[in-house]
């Protein structure tokens, strides 16, 4: 994986580039200042001479990677300064984002002082929502280094924190500076995080290219191995199926970009009644989708064949298709906790479902006796060609 690689999202005065790397950070700083310099808002802080950075990260990255991150600071010239979060969901807090607020006090950041996301999704959303909110505004910048983050978290500026009630209740739309992703991450990332990132590449292919599924039924045996090539591809075409979607409907609002959310109104319910972190977000997501296919047969939109498919293509790669043995959820709660889906308008619950594989389309107006249906089907079936358990 040598050759670098870019993709651009094309977002007018808030465009921004994706750089796809191997064994890169000693050239991070250089980078961040060639996007910086490329920036209409930030060009001047680097005209200027304004080198001063606020690295947020998570403690296991902290021992890792974020090292080369300071190195390569520090060797162009940069004061910078680190603050460590709990790795995990739980870090998704407003505690935690008023400890990160406080350090930027500390330090006495100014509009200039660019905030950099060295982790996961979570130090990633978490660390964007900061950046968004002090002085209304930071130059961010996501070094993501988990799959997920990679294909999914670091693209598109959704930035948020969780309410106990339901996830990234409380965030903003606020775009990167740029995000540097570095694939050799990937080498120290426990199996159960890779798999996690594996099911938000497997939604790409259902919700917008068959081929890219076909890809990745034959690829198999690569990505259990993370085939350095094959994970290569994977990451550039999420990134630019991603990238896609963004330019369209950067806030939501047309909803094309809802179609990122398959499977993501049933997971998200999920986690919350599970408790935060004990189903990763890619494992509910993997869950979500079948609930959601499921709903979709229901509803003659798509095949079993299709579903199935989904459901072998998930369970090979190690991800759970149904709840793990021992949850039980109540449908009365479920339903509750998807009333609170952002996607939701007026009380009525709206679904990503797709018509074939590679195409979904947003239904409003489901019948919420079929969702549970759905639900009590599923709950005591046995899909899943594996046991999983959390
Ligand atoms: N903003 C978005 O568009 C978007 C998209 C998808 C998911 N998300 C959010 O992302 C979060 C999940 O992200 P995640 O799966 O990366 O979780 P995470 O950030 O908790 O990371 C998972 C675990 O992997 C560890 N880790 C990360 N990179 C590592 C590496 N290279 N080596 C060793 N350990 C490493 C972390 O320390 C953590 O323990 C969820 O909160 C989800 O809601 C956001
Ligand atoms: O970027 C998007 O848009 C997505 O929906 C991507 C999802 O994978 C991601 O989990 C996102 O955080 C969900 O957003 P939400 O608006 O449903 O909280
Ligand atoms: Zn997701």
């Amino acid at each position: 994986m040598s050759e670098s690689l870019d993709v651009n999202v094309a977002l007018g005065p808030r465009s921004y580039h994706i750089s796809v790397v191997s064994h890169q950070f000693d050239r991070f700083a250089e980078t961040l200042e060639t996007w910086m310099s490329q920036s209409p808002a930030y060009h001047n802080a680097i005209q200027e001479g304004h080198k001063t950075a606020f690295i947020v990260t998570d403690r296991n990255l902290s021992k890792l990677h974020t090292p080369h991150i300071e190195k390569s600071l520090t060797a162009q010239g940069w004061k910078w300064e680190t603050a460590i979060i709990e790795p995990g969901e739980k870090s998704k807090s407003l505690p935690v984002i008023s400890e990160l607020y406080d350090r930027l006090v500390a330090m006495k950041a100014d509009r200039q002082t660019v905030l950099i996301a060295v982790g996961g999704g979570v130090t990633g959303d978490a660390g964007g929502f900061v950046a968004a909110t002090y002085v209304r505004g930071l130059p961010f910048v996501q070094v993501p280094t988990s799959l997920l983050a990679h294909v999914d978290s670091s693209v598109g500026g959704k930035v948020g924190v969780n309410h106990s009630q339901a996830k990234n209740l409380i965030g903003a739309f606020y775009q990167p500076v740029g995000v540097f992703i570095d694939t050799s991450t990937l080498e120290t990332l426990p199996e159960r995080d890779y798999r996690s990132g594996l099911a938000e590449v497997v939604k790409y292919g259902v919700i917008l290219d068959a081929n890219f599924f076909h890809y990745l039924e034959e690829n198999v045996a690569g990505l259990n191995e993370r085939d350095p090539e094959v994970l290569r591809n994977i990451i550039a075409r999420s990134c630019e199926l991603k990238a896609e979607v963004v330019e369209q409907d950067e806030h939501e609002r047309t909803g094309l970009r809802a179609i990122l959310n398959y499977g993501h109104t049933f997971a998200h319910a999920f986690e919350a009644l599970c408790g935060y972190g004990e189903l990763m977000h890619g494992e509910a997501v993997a869950i979500g989708m079948i609930y959601a296919s499921t709903l979709a047969e229901k509803l003659d939109l798509i095949s079993k064949h299709d579903t199935e498919r989904q459901i072998h293509l998930l369970s090979a790669l190690g991800l759970p298709v149904q709840l793990p043995e021992g949850v039980s959820l109540s449908a009365d709660d479920i339903i509750d906790r998807m009333k609170l889906d952002k996607k939701t308008v007026g009380g009525k619950l709206r679904f990503v479902l797709p018509t074939c594989l590679g195409r979904v389309e947003v239904f409003k107006e489901i019948q919420e006796a079929l969702v549970r249906e759905v639900l009590a089907e599923l709950e005591h079936s046995a899909t899943a060609t594996d046991d999983f358990q959390i």
